[in-house]
């Protein structure tokens, strides 16, 4: 199925990817296997937190109006009835005149309405004995010191909206509101068909005409990086019955199957010659570098519908492409709004260059010390300039009717760099 492929801006060809794309059916999986996933319903708090009213302080429980008057040339004694650990079960009662010893997150004994810090006190600063009676040297306000029960959050209270990428700070916050699981969209699966006859494993020698296999790799890197998973990465010759096989063998493993290579108008692009072809739709996308594309849904031999996004083979179109169209693909299939990502910016420009009219281009660029960014090549937006693209922090983004980037103006950044 080749023949001359429509046109598309980068927004049209987008909405043909994502139009319909569903979340990826949810499930419920333990906490220390939620992080990076998408939660898939709103949580709300089973227990209050704090789950009940307990000390801030290392110190004791007192009557507030019993230590008013406390200073250090004045000290008030009170008789100590109890000893309360972070944990303990005991329920001593502080009675006027008497004071519960207690440790940081024990639960504030019943009868007191303060918590003066052993600092404030005769006693010893670490490990001591319990006293008998305890010298109070300084005041504290009313309720000082003490945490009541569901001041963070009340039982019942919402904790994590639907659609929010679980950090670790999300986890804490579902453990500590009684959460052991959470019901998430899993990681999307996706597996890697690095098209083309030239192609050898990297590290591998090379006879004459081929190169090493740079796209797949770093598809799998993506991938990994972005939070999906990688299942398989294979090498396909120019051979259609082998893409064939290639693609079948990836539905039943993934959930995205990205290929790239063999989709332009070369007489032996083994993705426009295969099978698989008849179900895909390819586009002239009006972008450079990533120009050429291609994507469809097939079904995999469970009934499970899986996109197949097929992208050129210039290891830089691939890495635009990767952020333009792979990351939303991503994202819906994840749970998240595609339209968050990728992450992007504004930059102002330190060296200026030219774009090509008509063509929104996506130029890899570099932040130089001032701040300011600069093609990160001299050669600039080069598709094939891949032993260099490592040292671009992200891509600049001129739309299609500008045709000069100018030092000194200011351009829009997608953020390639994650974890750092
Ligand atoms: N007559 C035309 N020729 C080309 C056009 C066009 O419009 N008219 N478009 C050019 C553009 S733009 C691109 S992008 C490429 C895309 O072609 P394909 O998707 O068919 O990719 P290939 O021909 O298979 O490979 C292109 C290039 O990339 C190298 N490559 C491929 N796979 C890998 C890999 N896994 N690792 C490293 N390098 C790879 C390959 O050797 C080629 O040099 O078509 C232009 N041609
Ligand atoms: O579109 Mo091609 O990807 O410019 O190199």
């Amino acid at each position: 199925m080749s023949g001359r492929d429509g046109r598309v801006s980068v927004e049209d060809y987008r909405k043909r990817l994502l139009d319909g794309l569903m979340p990826l059916p949810p499930v419920q999986l333990p906490l220390a296997r939620c992080l990076g996933l998408v939660t898939a319903e709103a949580v709300t708090a089973r227990v209050a937190v704090p789950p009940f009213t307990n000390s801030a302080m290392d110190g004791f429980a007192v009557r507030h109006a019993d230590v008013a008057t406390a200073d250090p040339a004045s000290p008030i004694a009170l008789g100590v009835v109890g000893d309360l650990a972070a944990g303990s079960r005991d329920d001593p009662r502080v009675g006027d005149g008497q004071a519960v010893r207690i440790m940081t997150g024990a639960p504030l004994p019943a009868g007191a309405d303060a918590v003066v810090p052993v600092e404030l006190t005769d006693q010893p600063l670490g490990r001591a004995g319990l006293p008998e009676i305890v010298r109070i040297t300084g005041s504290v306000a009313r309720a000082a010191n003490i945490r009541l029960a569901g001041e963070d959050v009340a039982m019942g209270a919402p904790i994590l909206p639907a659609g929010v990428r679980v950090d670790a700070t999300a986890i804490a916050a579902a453990a500590s509101a009684g959460h052991g699981t959470l019901l998430v969209h899993p990681a999307p699966r996706v597996a890697v068909i690095a098209t083309g006859a030239e192609l050898v494993e990297p590290g591998q020698p090379l006879d004459t005409g081929q190169i090493p296999d740079s796209n797949g790799p770093m598809l799998a890197g993506l991938v990994a990086e972005f939070g999906a998973v990688p299942m398989s990465l294979a090498r396909c010759p120019d051979d259609p019955a082998a893409l064939d096989a290639a693609v079948t063998a990836a539905l039943d493993l993934a959930d995205v199957v990205i290929t790239s290579g063999g989709v332009s108008v070369g007489v032996r692009d083994v993705v426009k010659n295969s099978a698989v072809a008849d179900a895909l739709e390819f586009a002239r996308v009006s972008m450079r570098p990533g120009k050429p594309q291609g994507h469809g849904r097939l079904t995999a031999s469970d009934g499970r519908v899986v996109s197949l996004l097929a992208l050129p083979g210039n290891p830089v179109s691939v890495f635009v492409s990767w952020f333009v169209f792979v990351v939303p693909v991503l994202a819906a299939l994840a749970g998240l709004d595609p339209a968050s990502v990728p992450s992007t910016g504004l930059a102002p420009v330190g060296t200026g260059w030219r774009s090509p009219r008509g063509f929104v281009q996506f130029m890899p660029v570099m932040r130089l010390p001032d701040g300011t960014v600069a093609p990160s090549h001299r050669l600039g937006a080069g598709s094939h300039l891949i032993a260099s693209l490592h040292r671009a922090g992200a891509l600049a983004v001129v739309p299609a009717d500008v045709t000069e980037v100018t030092s000194g103006g200011v351009v829009d950044l997608i953020e390639t760099r994650r974890g750092s």
